[in-house]
């Protein structure tokens, strides 16, 4: 497990001073990546970080289980850690219920303390982070206190209309699956997640993937993606 090492930030040091603090010279290897053929290999002595980002319900969760069976990642969903703190009680839980019924976002501590613990007590590598950063200022937070940023970032491009209809026909008895906070989390999306996609387009680390079609057509534009690595 991530735990038995001394802290995460020490086991993510090592990507954060080579990818990103190098100067010039690393930043333009970087900027190869921006052809969306190639991704950097992960090594099993520090993590391989996905997020995956996009608007509520432009399918990020079920292409998600998709990677999970074809590459071996493991899946860390923001907002099921958000609703699982609700569910055990934790004293942040009614703060967590009300912010998610509103549509809005919870404070960064929160969220990535609990990303935090979720990769430190899996064995696993490889991780997709679901769902999050979902503004600049969780981007921040998480760099600071994980010391690393992604390797990866998906984004799933999905009109209004179509993002309204799957989360209204979602069923699964969510908080927020009504058109009141769609709207607002829309809203939100649109104010506080552009500029952070924006951020990681100009990294050369996004790949967007037009997310309309069949779970399965959308996942054969991932698939390409991921070719790279071994399950
Ligand atoms: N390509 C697709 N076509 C039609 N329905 C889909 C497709 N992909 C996912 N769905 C359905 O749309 C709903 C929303 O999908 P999903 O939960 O994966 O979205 P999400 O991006 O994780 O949303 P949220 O941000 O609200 O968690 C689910 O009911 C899912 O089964
Ligand atoms: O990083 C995050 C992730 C989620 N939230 C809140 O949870 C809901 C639902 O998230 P889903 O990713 O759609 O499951 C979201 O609308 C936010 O209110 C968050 O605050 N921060
Ligand atoms: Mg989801």
């Amino acid at each position: 497990m991530w735990r038995r090492v001394a802290s995460v930030s020490h086991l993510f040091s090592h990507s954060k001073s080579t990818k990103f603090n190098q100067g010039a010279s690393t930043f333009k290897i970087w900027e190869t990546f921006t052809s969306e053929s190639e991704i950097p290999t992960p090594s099993k002595g520090s993590p391989f970080i996905t997020f995956v980002l996009g608007g509520p319900g432009s399918g990020k969760g079920t292409q998600c289980a998709k990677i999970v069976e074809a590459f071996g990642f493991t899946h860390v969903s923001a907002g099921d850690l958000l609703r699982r703190e609700i569910a055990s009680g934790s004293a942040y839980g009614s703060v967590i219920l009300s912010t998610i019924r509103e549509g809005k976002i919870v404070p960064s501590q929160v969220t990535v303390e609990l990303i935090q613990k979720e990769m430190e007590s899996n064995d696993n590598y490889k991780f997709l982070i679901d769902g999050f950063p979902r503004s600049e200022e969780n981007r921040k937070a998480f760099e600071q206190t994980i010391g690393a940023e992604p390797d990866v970032v998906l984004f799933f491009d999905c009109p209004e209309q179509e993002m309204v209809k799957r989360v209204l026909n979602r069923n699964q008895g969510r908080v927020d699956d009504n058109i009141d906070t769609i709207k607002k989390r829309l809203e939100i999306f649109d104010e506080l997640n552009w500029p952070v996609i924006n951020y990681y387009s100009q990294r050369g680390k996004l790949h967007k993937i037009n997310a309309v079609g069949t779970v399965d057509e959308i996942f054969e534009k991932v698939r390409p993606i991921f070719a790279p690595l071994s399950k």
